[in-house]
């Protein structure tokens, strides 16, 4: 039914239209019948295919990237936030006021702070879902605005708390955003798997990696039953193909996975992740962040996380943010020295 291997701008689209909006991000739900499950399913294909053909509609840049002989090319993104202040459209207040930092190519860096203060908004401005609405964003030294789009993105990696699951396989949604004329072997998807804490899980569906899966997403409103068959989440016996509804967990590793599958595959100059391994359990998480670590050269690595204590110690940067700005920055030494914020959030979660 759906194209076996969506392109990488394809699909930077669709999940970017879903961090966007927000409102496709919906979770499964209770109730419907197989009717509602085949409408809904059918009305989300039919949106899948229109996302797909979504153009971007922020002003396109020119400049490529990287730019031809720029020697950074193979180094991690080098970002610059210049006096950036940006404020939602039809929103009374900015949610990032007069924001300046520096991130040096190939850093692991940690942006922290409590809930509103604008730290996603400030990885939405990374990826142009948003343009700031005064100040000015530099990567590489030159305007964020000036590279096209598509291929800036392409360079990019997002990792978010609520990923997109796609109405395909397993191992479909593992490769996705890799292009479709790359040669993938079965070990290269397990292996990707393996990294992200989603290989035990798979081993058990009956048909592995070819088994179908449930969309996340719900654009019309219907709602799809979680009904247990043979151990299995399955909905619709109109369906031979086993689909498989996935909680929150499953999604998160589901999506760690292909973030590793891009990062071993494409030349990714940029990480980030959004709360992304936020509804994991300890070990699995802290197992996931190791591998984001021994995966770091060439990149840089962008966490959001309220779970400060896996990365803390590693990062070259903690940016805390408070009241829409960064207030401090340094490394989790030269924080908790400071006694401010960083200190006094890092303290609260160790208590
Ligand atoms: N698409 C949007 N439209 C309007 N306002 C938004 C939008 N996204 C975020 N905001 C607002 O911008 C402010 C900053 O939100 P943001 O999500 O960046 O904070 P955060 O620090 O990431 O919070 P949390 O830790 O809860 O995820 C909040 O007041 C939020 O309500």
């Amino acid at each position: 039914m759906l194209p076996t291997r969506f392109s990488p701008s394809s699909i930077t689209s669709i999940a970017l239209l879903q961090q966007a909006t927000g409102t496709l991000a919906l979770s499964l739900g209770e109730c419907g019948d197989n009717t509602s499950s085949l409408g809904s399913l059918c009305s989300q294909a039919k949106w899948l295919y229109e996302a797909i053909n979504h153009q971007s509609s922020m002003p396109q840049g020119t400049e490529p990237f990287p730019r031809p002989n720029e020697k950074s090319s193979n180094e991690g993104m080098k970002i610059s936030f210049r006096n950036v202040t940006l404020r939602y459209p039809d929103s009374s207040r900015d949610a990032i006021q007069n924001m300046t930092f520096d991130i040096a190519p190939g850093q692991l860096v940690l942006i922290v702070g409590g809930n509103g203060n604008g730290k996603s908004s400030t990885l939405k401005l990374l990826a142009r879902l948003f343009d700031p609405t005064s100040g000015e964003i530099l990567i590489d030294d030159q305007p964020l605005i000036s590279y096209d789009i598509d291929q800036l993105r392409a360079a990019m990696s997002f990792l978010s708390q609520s990923p997109v699951v796609y109405p395909a396989s397993v191992k479909e949604n593992i490769c996705l955003s890799l292009p479709p004329t790359l040669k993938i072997s079965d070990e290269q998807v397990e292996r990707a798997a393996q990294m992200g804490g989603c290989s035990k899980w798979i081993s058990k569906l009956s048909n592995r990696y070819e088994t179908q899966l449930q969309p996340s997403f719900n654009i019309d409103g219907h709602k799809v039953r979680r009904t247990s068959i043979s151990g299995e989440r399955k909905i619709g016996a109109m369906f031979r193909n086993v689909l498989t509804s996935l909680l929150g967990g499953e999604k998160q590793r589901l999506a760690a996975a292909r973030t590793f599958m891009r990062l071993n595959n494409r030349d990714t100059r940029l990480v980030v992740v959004d709360e992304g391994t936020s509804n994991l359990d300890p070990v699995t998480e802290r197992d996931i962040l190791s591998e984001f670590r021994k995966s770091r050269s060439g990149k840089t690595m962008i966490f959001i996380t309220h779970q400060y204590h896996h990365l803390a110690k590693d990062a070259d940067q903690i940016l805390c943010m408070k009241d829409d700005s960064v207030i401090e920055r340094g490394t989790h030494n030269d924080l908790i020295r400071a006694g401010g914020e960083y200190a006094k959030l890092y303290n609260a979660q160790a208590a």
